[in-house]
């Protein structure tokens, strides 16, 4: 939790402010940040200096795993953040490949289950890792991709996490996952939880010991209607030490986790936070 306040830290001290035109937004912003979870002894990285919803979370990432591209999908499984981006972006909106009411279009885990080929068929990369990972091999190319520029006119918004890759040590397994751009006060708080549950998950379903999660930033920021709240409320408090996470032991499969799996199999023991601060989104 130390890391995430230091990164919130440096981006009110040393920030630069940036204009961003999606959104019309001014972001105070920073280049690069790493961070790391230790999966191996269960440090679940949650922001404890402000309630944080990590169903919604997982439920987000859940829907990645599925290859999901509705918001309604996204609600089902316990998570309303990609209605605004589905349903309120006038640009994707105005785009003629939109499916209707909550389409998102070709995003994250579409990609990641369906990357379409030139001949038409596709490939399903995380069934391959998965497949790898089972029988022991790392063929120092288990990634997971979700960055398809010849699609991003075919979808709401390019993916933030957009690589995920895989290593083992023995029978320990590795995760480093990249984001390209990082809203820190709210998409931040998700994508912790996100990289270390990944790791955890995949370990289970691989039959692998979980080591490191290493998550890796490039644009690091907080919009300019979010700076007050980060600066002078949520960085003058106090973390509380990190709780755990309890995956559900009958999750086994791959197939467990598109079919029955849902926020019950997930609970979070011990954890202390301070009050809940509702930052502002941009779409
Ligand atoms: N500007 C922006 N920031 C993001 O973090 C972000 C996007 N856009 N677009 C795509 C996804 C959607 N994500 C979201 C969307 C909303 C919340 C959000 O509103 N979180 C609140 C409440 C969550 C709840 O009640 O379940 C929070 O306080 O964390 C978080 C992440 C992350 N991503
Ligand atoms: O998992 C996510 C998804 C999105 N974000 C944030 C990062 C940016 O603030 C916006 C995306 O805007 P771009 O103009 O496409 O960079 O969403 C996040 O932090 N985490």
């Amino acid at each position: 939790m130390r890391q995430y306040l230091d990164l919130c830290q440096r981006i009110v001290d040393q920030g630069t402010w940036v204009e961003n035109e999606r959104t019309g937004k001014r972001c105070l912003t920073v280049i690069n940040a790493d961070l790391t979870y230790d999966v191996a002894n269960n440090q679940f990285p949650i922001i404890t200096t402000r309630k944080s919803y990590w169903k919604a979370a997982i439920a987000e990432f859940l829907g990645y795993i599925r290859g999901y591209d509705n918001a309604a999908d996204f609600r089902q499984l316990g998570t309303k953040t990609w209605d605004a981006n589905a349903n309120e972006n006038q640009v994707w909106l105005n785009n003629p490949a939109r499916k209707g009411t909550d389409d998102m279009g070709r995003v994250y885990g579409v990609q990641g289950r369906a990357w379409r080929k030139p001949n038409g068929e596709t490939v399903d990369q995380l069934r391959k890792i998965v497949n790898d990972l089972t029988r022991g091999i790392d063929d120092r190319g288990e990634i997971l991709t979700f960055l398809n520029p010849g699609e991003f006119d075919l979808g709401c918004l390019r993916p933030c996490m957009y690589n995920h890759t895989f290593s083992l040590l023995g029978d320990t397994l590795y995760l480093t996952s990249y984001q390209r751009s990082c809203d820190v006060p709210l998409g931040l708080n998700f994508n912790q939880i996100q990289v270390f549950t990944f790791l955890a998950l995949m370990a289970q379903i691989t039959g692998k010991k979980a080591g490191t999660a290493y998550h890796k930033i490039v644009n690091a920021h907080i919009y300019e209607d979010q700076l007050e709240l980060m600066r002078d409320v949520q960085l003058k408090r106090e973390p509380f030490p990190s709780p755990k996470l309890e995956i559900n032991p009958d999750i086994k499969t791959l197939e467990d986790l598109e079919t029955w799996v849902t926020m019950d199999d997930f609970n979070v023991v011990g954890y202390e936070c301070h009050p809940p601060i509702k930052y502002p989104f941009s779409v």
